[in-house]
């Protein structure tokens, strides 16, 4: 039987057990708190950042909430990083991606305090995670090893295949996947658009990671039997519904159950781990600024 894996409950599982870190910060007289930014008018993007203030509400994270004009100068963003990185009462900072054009995304990720980083985008973090010494593992592949531990399924030896090369999911989680610790020692292939034969790559996968950002693109044929398949495409696509979209994955879902071991669905898998493990590096980097020592899950 294919086991579905339940990313709203593994995601709930490790928002119970954040309230006791945080609990234990709070007896040290601080309490983490978030700063999300959002220049952007994108309905999407606007869904993501409120969803992460709810979450940041129910766990005792104080959410602070930014709003720039998408018209702006790229000026005001930068002087509202400052002011965040400068603010001792600000632990962790997230710029909501995409910027507008006029905004180059990588000075925006520079000018963000690399202590401060919780999405783990800064070209300091990115290194310490390359170098085998992550301060702060990237939310998305860091949600996705623990969605993979809990299935119960070990990485250690075994194939692991990344369709997509993105520095903020294909290329941390192929870091992650080869690297000397649990949830990694992985025989890592990272295939992308240029990649030829890909169905040959995906099908040798004991555990697949879909990251392309293209709906729907592997099917059951591109699977292995009893695979572990990581869904992390959410892309909306017109339909006759309320909304006017639906979310579908970069996976084929009812095809791909068929063959599969273990599967994450769209919505309910990858999505809500990304957004709990923002609330982790959140409450790990409030830890490491006043030199407090936190359990975390
Ligand atoms: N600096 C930055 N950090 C990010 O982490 C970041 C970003 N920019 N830009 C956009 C992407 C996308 N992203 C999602 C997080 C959660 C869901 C999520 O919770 N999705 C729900 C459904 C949401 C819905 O109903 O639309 C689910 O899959 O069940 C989706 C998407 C974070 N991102």
């Amino acid at each position: 039987m294919t086991e579905i894996i339940d990313g709203d409950a593994v995601a709930q599982s490790i928002r119970d057990d954040l309230v006791a870190s945080i609990d234990h910060l709070a007896d040290a007289g601080e309490r983490p708190s978030l700063a999300t930014v959002l220049m952007s008018e994108d309905p999407a993007s606007e869904t993501y950042v409120s969803m992460k203030q709810n979450d940041c509400e129910e766990v005792g994270i104080e959410a602070i909430d930014i709003d720039i004009d998408p018209d702006a100068d790229a000026a005001e963003l930068y002087d509202t990083i400052e002011d965040l990185n400068a603010d001792d009462d600000v632990n962790g900072i997230l710029v909501q991606m995409p910027v507008p054009d006029h905004v180059e995304d990588r000075s925006v990720l520079r000018a963000i305090d690399p202590m401060k980083d919780v999405d783990g985008f800064h070209p300091e973090n990115v290194g310490r995670l390359v170098a085998g010494d992550a301060r702060y593992k990237p939310c998305t592949p860091h949600g996705i090893q623990k969605l993979i531990e809990s299935v119960g399924v070990d990485t250690e030896g075994k194939d692991a295949v990344v369709v997509g090369r993105s520095d903020i999911v294909g290329k941390p989680m192929a870091n992650l996947l080869i690297q000397k610790a649990p949830g990694g020692n992985a025989t890592t292939t990272v295939c992308h658009s240029r990649t030829e034969n890909l169905a040959e790559r995906t099908r040798n996968a004991d555990i697949l990671v879909a990251a392309a950002g293209v709906p729907e693109m592997i099917d059951g044929e591109m699977i292995g039997e009893g695979a572990t398949v990581i869904d992390v495409g959410i892309n909306r696509v017109d339909a006759d519904t309320e909304k006017g979209y639906e979310l579908v994955g970069d996976v084929e879902y009812e095809s791909a159950k068929e063959v599969a071991g273990a599967i994450t669905p769209v919505p309910g898998g990858v999505g809500p781990m990304t957004r709990a493990m923002l609330l982790y590096n959140t409450v790990k980097a409030t830890g490491l600024q006043h030199d407090i020592d936190v359990d975390l899950p």
